[in-house]
């Protein structure tokens, strides 16, 4: 199977801090790699690098094989990126529709794929014609994932969806991005949530002070509770 996404030796700083200092990792087509550790240690910065927010110094980054290191964010995301950032990034003063629509960069928005996503969240639907700063936070997540999957892409970034939700809320994103893997997609995702985490990923990827120092099937670190904390300090268990 080929890799979506590999990520090999990248190093990248923020300000003076020397803040990612060797991540390794894959994304295999059509899979999920979940990227765990504990906070702070570089996995928002890791997903932002892949970006092309911060500028890897060091490394390789590859898409289905391309290298794209040093692409600017607008070419990284024209290549087949979609990204769910930590802050959601959603424009509060246009419509859910417009924001949609927006997102949509390689034309007018597919019918099917639109009622796909609105049957996964409903409440899309309902403010369709609402400023997006109105919503919910939860509704404000929905929208943030529907910007980033409303056409389909070679690999998904999605950073802690489930982060400050109802567990109602969870339970609806967990559908949709479940629908998501089911399709085929390629996933990169940041989850502490562990039974979610536990859920959608095929691959675990640990990190600890800006580095990967683990890597493997999901089953084996979800079966292991003595690995989990000695790689991350707690157990999936406890915190399902
Ligand atoms: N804009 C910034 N300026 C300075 N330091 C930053 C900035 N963003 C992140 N950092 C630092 O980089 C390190 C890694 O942060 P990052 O957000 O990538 O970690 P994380 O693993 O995603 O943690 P969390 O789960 O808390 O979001 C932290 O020490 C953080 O303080």
């Amino acid at each position: 199977m080929s890799d979506s996404l590999t990520l090999e030796g990248v190093h990248a700083d923020i300000a003076q801090y020397h803040i990612l200092q060797g991540v390794n990792l894959s994304v295999p087509e059509g899979s999920v790699t979940v990227l765990l550790g504990r906070n702070g240690v570089g996995k928002t910065t890791t997903l932002r690098t892949v970006m092309g927010l911060w500028q890897a110094h060091r490394g390789r980054i590859l898409l289905g094989g391309e290298d794209i290191t040093r692409l600017p964010t607008p070419r990284i995301a024209r290549a087949g990126v979609g990204f769910v950032p930590e802050d959601m990034g959603i424009f509060s003063d246009l419509t859910v529709a417009e924001n949609l629509t927006l997102a949509a960069v390689s034309g007018p928005i597919d019918s099917a794929r639109l009622d796909w996503l609105l049957d996964a969240f409903p409440p899309l639907r309902t403010f369709w014609g609402m400023a997006a700063g109105n919503l919910s936070g939860g509704q404000k997540q929905m929208l943030s994932v529907g910007r980033a999957v409303i056409e389909e892409r070679r690999l998904y970034l999605i950073d802690e969806p489930s982060k400050g939700l109802a567990p109602a809320i969870v339970t609806t994103l967990a559908r949709a991005l479940k629908q998501l893997k089911a399709q085929g997609a390629s996933i990169l995702l940041v989850e502490q949530n562990f039974s979610l985490a536990r859920a959608l990923g095929d691959h675990a990827v640990v990190m600890d002070d800006g580095r990967t120092i683990w890597a493997g099937p999901m089953a084996t670190l979800a079966a292991d509770a003595a690995l989990q904390e000695r790689l991350m300090g707690l157990s999936m268990e406890a915190h399902g």
